[in-house]
């Protein structure tokens, strides 16, 4: 069985070069190092290698996007490091990534995570890298109306710029912000209904429902490529039963 290791660097050929944070609140983008040699789905029957020397079945790639400060970058490190590093809050600049690999019912998946800056000056950088992902992670935060009300115009960006079916959730992050919370969960599931979207409340913070996004997403581009005549999977529906609510469990 062939065992390719990919070069270490930067983005591959096909998508544009990164530019790397020095420093984040998040403490996100340390590092990034591993290889975006693979834009597509890598065969199961040949699995390759990780930079953290870990094997792997399949590869895609998730990007972060939302307005500046939602906690994007947060949300990352919380799923990478299982990390809150609280602090000043240092706004990405460009955009990074980060690999993590996750085993999906025996299918070892890597997600290449892009984290992309939320600031209107970067746009055009970010817009170069939605034609290569697999799946977007469209954020907003609870605490903050204008970047709920942004959520439209994120959409419209991401149908101008992503792959037509690009797995697609929102979410609606800093819930364990209670007091500081203008937008209600209800509105979050409401916009997400009108728009046909999987949605959930997380926290970078507490790390609610953060492992679940990624799987979720995990899972549903893993069905796509391999899904077994007999499987069936549904995004929403998975989400639904696993998530948990603030301050409470659904069950
Ligand atoms: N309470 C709370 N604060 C959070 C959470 N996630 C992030 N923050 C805070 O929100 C601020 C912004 O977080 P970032 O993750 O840097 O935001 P971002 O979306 O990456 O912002 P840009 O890089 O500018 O696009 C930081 O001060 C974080 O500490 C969360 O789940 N709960
Ligand atoms: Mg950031």
């Amino acid at each position: 069985m062939s065992r390719k290791k990919p070069a270490k660097g930067k983005a591959g050929s096909s998508t544009p070069t990164a530019s790397p944070n020095s420093k984040e609140s998040c403490r996100s983008a340390k590092g990034a190092a591993a290889s975006g040699q693979t834009n597509g789905v890598i065969h199961p029957s040949r699995p390759s290698l990780s930079n953290s020397g870990e094997f792997y079945d399949l590869a895609f790639k998730v990007m972060l996007v939302g307005d500046s400060g939602v906690g994007k970058t947060c949300l990352l490190v919380r799923f990478k490091d299982g990390a809150f590093l609280a602090g000043s809050f240092i706004s990405t600049v460009g955009i990074d990534f980060r690999n993590k690999v996750l085993s999906i019912d025996g299918v070892k998946v890597k997600l290449q995570i892009w984290d992309t800056a939320g600031q209107e000056r970067f746009r055009s950088v970010t817009h170069a890298y939605y034609r290569d992902a697999h799946a977007l992670l469209l954020l907003y935060d609870v605490a903050n109306k204008a970047s709920f009300d942004n959520i439209q115009a994120w959409l419209t960006e991401v149908h101008e710029f992503a792959q037509k079916d690009v797995v697609l959730m929102l979410l609606g992050n800093k819930a364990d912000a209670a007091h500081e919370r203008v937008v209600k969960r209800e509105e979050g599931e409401k916009l997400a209904r009108d728009f046909g979207v999987p949605f959930m409340e997380t926290s970078a913070k507490s790390g609610l429902n953060v492992e679940l996004a990624f799987t979720a997403v995990a899972k549903e581009l893993k069905y796509r490529v391999l899904k077994e005549p007999s499987e069936k999977f549904q995004l929403q529906e998975y989400v639904n039963k696993e998530m948990k609510g603030v301050g409470c469990c659904r069950t």
